[in-house]
């Protein structure tokens, strides 16, 4: 996996933060979600944010999507690169599932039969055929997550952000979100990987990369293997050790 990573560590990266911080509320008191972060994702990479709830995950993501604002400090990211998100909860309208895909291509510009055409390609990939026509908010929690990846892959993105996309699904569903999670991230057209996850073993399986964030700060940034290491993590991120240490009991 590391071999990947270095492989494409020549080209340009995919977003470049410097010194970003997000602020909510008041300035005079603001919730400080994100604090001066500085990091580099480059193409490939399969990159997991750890850390306690409200350490800044979310808001991470969401900045890196354009769906917040840095308060300062600055966020480059080239506007070639397409990208899609994906939430806990699919945000799914009261549609058929194939309507709700090709809903995502028409409203970038594909004219609406190609688009309902294509959305049964990208149902196809995710092994939903069957439920084309049917209600997509009638759909279990795994069916709907699997449909989503099927919008977000509909988009082609290569660049692919999941803010905690199997909490809420059972052990089956997850296995089946994470092996696509793991074929989008895999092969030549390999999507480059940015998510959120309290579940360490998926970020063991899944991450080439992680991030611990500690109160909207980077405290440790690190190879999965040596963030799981052991010894190198408890020297010298020793809050980062004690979070994995308590999420492993
Ligand atoms: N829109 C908002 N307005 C005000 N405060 C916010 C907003 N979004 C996030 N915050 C605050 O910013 C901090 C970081 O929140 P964020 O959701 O990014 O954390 P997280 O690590 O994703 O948490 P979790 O693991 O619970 O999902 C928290 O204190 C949160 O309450």
């Amino acid at each position: 996996m590391s071999g990947r990573v270095g492989e494409v560590r020549s080209l340009q990266p995919v977003f470049e933060l410097s010194g970003a911080s997000v602020h909510f509320g008041r300035a005079a008191s603001p919730v400080r979600a994100l604090s001066d972060v500085t990091m580099t994702v480059a193409p490939g990479e399969r990159v997991a944010l750890v850390g306690a709830n409200g350490c800044g995950k979310s808001t991470l993501l969401r900045l890196l999507h354009g769906l917040a604002l840095p308060t300062s400090g600055q966020l480059v990211s080239d506007p070639a690169w397409r990208q899609a998100m994906l939430f806990q909860k699919p945000h799914l309208m009261r549609l058929t599932v194939q309507a709700n895909i090709a809903l995502g291509l028409w409203l970038r510009g594909t004219p609406w039969g190609e688009a309902k055409v294509l959305a049964l390609a990208a149902l196809a990939r995710v092994g939903l055929t069957e439920l084309a026509q049917r209600n997509a908010r009638q759909l279990s929690g795994g069916q709907q997550q699997r449909v989503a990846m099927a919008r977000a892959w509909a988009l082609r993105p290569q660049v692919l952000l999941l803010d905690e996309p199997t909490a809420s699904l059972d052990p089956h569903a997850k296995r089946e979100v994470e092996a696509l999670i793991e074929e989008f991230s895999s092969g030549p057209d390999a999507m480059t990987l940015i998510f959120a996850s309290h579940n360490l073993g998926q970020v063991k399986r899944l991450a080439s990369r992680v991030i611990y964030l500690e109160h909207g700060r980077v405290l440790a940034d690190l190879p999965v293997a040596d963030f799981f290491g052991g010894s190198m993590l408890q020297q010298q991120y020793p809050a980062a050790h004690l979070f994995v240490k308590g999420e492993l009991v």
